[in-house]
């Protein structure tokens, strides 16, 4: 099993990280089995796997109900888990006692909050209580309606700034790694030189630590629209229509099941049913 310390080793040492996200026990295992670096339970899958339009419903007890699945499915990948809306946001107590709830509940490595300045003092009680925490700034979901829309971060040289700001004040506060979403290549490459902890990019760029793809996206699994960062590696939505709807057809054709899906049974122990002798 990776430990965080594993993480800045590849970063010291030019290794990249390849992290997924993943929701359920088979994403889990596949991932496992592909040999990626960390997964994320990320909050996404509020959208990718439960049908709601933003990560703003996902709950608690939604991502511990997940978080518990992928464990099951990758116990000896490294796990990071989103903690959801609000629940690190209105006192360190109470996003202690959720924390706690989630990194105890699912045994988890580490826990992931979006935010910058605002989180750093989360960040040092989560530390401090023994929980590694992961950071994620540039374009944070839980905050889509304050940002006014999904949109690259970092674009004004204020903006720039600030994010930069924040990566230092949240490797400062203990963070063990950095998620950078939707910011420019430049931006996230000055970062990522500026700091020691290892970043994560997801539409970052190829100068980031490492990458880290939704599930869903990468494999085309049950979504419609891709954003310009992802890159498509396999193509379930038609792989998954071809059988689903092929078994459709053979069930109303008759043409499943055939013999070889079928069990049998000595003609011998029927005949009392057909009230023979
Ligand atoms: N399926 C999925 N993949 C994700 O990566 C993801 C989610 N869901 N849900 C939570 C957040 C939301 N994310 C998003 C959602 C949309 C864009 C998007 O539409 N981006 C525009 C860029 C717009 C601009 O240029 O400012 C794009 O066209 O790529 C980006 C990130 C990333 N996360
Ligand atoms: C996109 C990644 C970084 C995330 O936070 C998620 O999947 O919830
Ligand atoms: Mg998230």
């Amino acid at each position: 099993m990776n430990t965080h310390r594993s993480f800045l080793k590849m970063k010291e040492e030019s290794n990249k990280i390849a992290m997924v996200t993943a929701y359920d026990y088979p994403s889990a295992k596949l991932s496992e089995k592909a040999g990626v670096d960390m997964i994320l339970v990320g909050d996404s899958l509020g959208m990718v796997v439960l049908g709601y339009d933003s990560t703003i419903p996902v709950t608690l007890e939604d991502m511990i109900h997940h978080g518990k699945a992928v464990r099951r499915g990758a116990p000896n990948t490294f796990t990071v888990i989103d903690m959801p809306f609000m629940t690190f946001n209105i006192s360190i107590e109470s996003t202690l006692l959720n924390a706690k709830r989630l990194f105890q509940e699912t045994g988890a490595e580490a826990l992931k909050i979006e935010g910058g300045i605002e989180v750093t003092e989360q960040v040092k009680a989560l530390t401090n209580a023994g929980i590694p925490v992961v950071a994620h700034i540039g374009l944070t979901p839980q905050s889509v309606n304050v940002m006014g829309g999904y949109r690259v971060q970092g674009k004004t040289s204020e903006d720039a700034k600030r994010l930069i700001r924040e990566a230092k004040a949240l490797e400062e506060a203990g963070s063990i790694a950095l998620v950078l979403e939707c910011v420019p290549e430049k931006l996230a490459s000055l970062i990522t030189s500026e700091i020691n902890i290892p970043t994560i990019g997801i539409g970052a760029g190829k100068y980031c630590d490492g990458q880290v793809l939704v599930y869903h996206d990468l494999l085309q699994y049950g979504v419609d629209r891709l954003a310009k960062f992802v890159k498509a590696y396999g193509n379930m939505n038609d792989h998954t229509h071809d059988a689903l709807s092929t078994y459709v057809a053979e069930v109303k054709e008759g043409k499943f099941p055939q013999k070889e899906n079928t069990y049998t049974v000595d003609e011998e122990a029927l005949k009392g049913l057909y009230g023979g002798s």
